[in-house]
């Protein structure tokens, strides 16, 4: 690989736009073989453990694939579809549907693509595709409401490293979160109404958000904070009073104290405090996914009804909603708008 990425001398394409939506990744397959080097690579990402890799690699290598990786692929065995990997499945069409609506406005001057920070279609090979089509400015959505350095930051890092090998950059611009905007949770609390009125309405409202080490708070990170404004803001858009909803974070990884209250103890305690039927919504994840599908779904509701619970309803993430839909190509506009006019509009005929 040359240290730059030289592109020809030919004149392309004057100046396109290209919108980057970037979700977390999926393995290929759900079988150990497939789920071993996705798991390698995402658990290799410094951003994600924050342990030096002499000490960290050879337990990885040793210990956590060897363990896991079984043990993972039967899990996504359970949640895979006839699409594949649901996260990959949602993402995908996410993409399509943005860039059918953002192309009928400024068709001309746009092009949407979708990568994944972990495994396929990655980052680089979008970008490389951008830039080969002739965008000189490229906006960057990762697909997390709110700012974590696991997701939101080392997604960055993965599109400023390929950048760094190109000698004709474009210009970037990347979205940092959206955890309080008011499309983002317009949508959120219409995914739970909508819920209400046709699987039936619970006692309770759980907000589980995957966690994060808690060192993570203490260093600067500003994801619990985030977490907390989102879940205070679907509760007021849904007029729920003090008592009827809680927040709490799931995924739990390692040995070190994470986020609390922990979403596994949290459904133990709401079944023993005379909850029967609980409704539960992830509003962190824009798409299904192995975390919201088997760990919630599937896992979550068996705990809870173990511990007394009658019912546990699981609210669908944003997925392809209509008003999911809506607030990301309002946030995307919003982000392009220096862009797109009046510099589009001179392109643009
Ligand atoms: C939505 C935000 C996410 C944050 C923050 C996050 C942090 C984080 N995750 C791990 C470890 C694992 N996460 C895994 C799956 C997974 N995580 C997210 C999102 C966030 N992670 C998603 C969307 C998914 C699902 C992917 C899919 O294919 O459906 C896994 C893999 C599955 C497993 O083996 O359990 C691991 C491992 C850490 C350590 C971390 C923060 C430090
Ligand atoms: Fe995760
Ligand atoms: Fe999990």
């Amino acid at each position: 690989m040359p240290r730059f990425i030289d592109s020809s001398p030919e004149p392309r394409e004057p100046s396109l736009i290209g919108v980057l939506l970037v979700n977390l990744g999926t393995p290929q397959a759900p079988t150990a073989a497939a789920v071993r080097p996705y798991l390698r690579q995402f658990l290799s990402d410094p951003r994600v453990v924050e342990i030096p890799a002499l000490f960290w690699q050879p337990i990885l290598r040793g210990l956590i694939l060897p363990l896991r990786s079984g043990a993972s692929a039967r899990k996504y065995a359970s949640i895979w579809g006839k699409d594949g990997s649901p996260l990959r499945h949602w993402t995908e069409k996410q993409a399509k549907l943005v860039k059918g609506r953002l192309g009928m406005r400024h068709g001309q001057t746009l092009r949407v693509a979708y990568a994944m920070r972990y495994g396929e279609p990655s980052i680089a090979a979008a970008l490389d595709a951008l830039c080969e089509q002739g965008c000189e400015r490229i906006l960057l959505v990762p697909l997390y409401p709110q700012y974590a350095a696991s997701t939101t930051a080392t997604a960055c890092d993965a599109v400023f490293a390929r950048l760094a090998r190109y000698r004709n950059q474009p210009a970037l611009r990347t979205l940092r979160s959206f955890h309080d905007d008011a499309g983002y949770i317009d949508a959120l609390a219409q995914q739970v109404r909508q819920h209400w009125q046709h699987e039936g309405r619970g006692e309770h409202l759980l907000m589980s958000f995957h966690g994060v080490p808690r060192f993570t708070w203490e260093k600067g990170d500003p994801y619990y904070l985030q977490c907390r404004q989102t879940a205070a803001a679907l509760a007021q858009a849904l007029g729920l009073p003090e008592g009827h909803h809680t927040l709490a974070f799931q995924s739990r990884f390692g040995r070190t104290e994470w986020l609390q209250p922990y979403t596994a103890d949290t459904l133990v305690k709401l079944a023993r405090s005379g909850v029967r039927e609980l409704d539960v919504i992830c509003p962190g994840f824009v798409a299904d996914c192995l975390e919201t599908l088997e760990e919630i779904a599937l896992e979550g509701k068996q705990a809870f009804l173990n511990a007394g619970g009658r019912t546990l309803r699981y609210i669908p993430a944003l997925n392809d909603s209509e008003r999911w839909l809506d607030a990301l190509i309002q946030l995307i506009e919003r982000e392009l708008a220096g862009w797109l006019t009046p510099a589009a509009a001179s392109h643009g005929s």
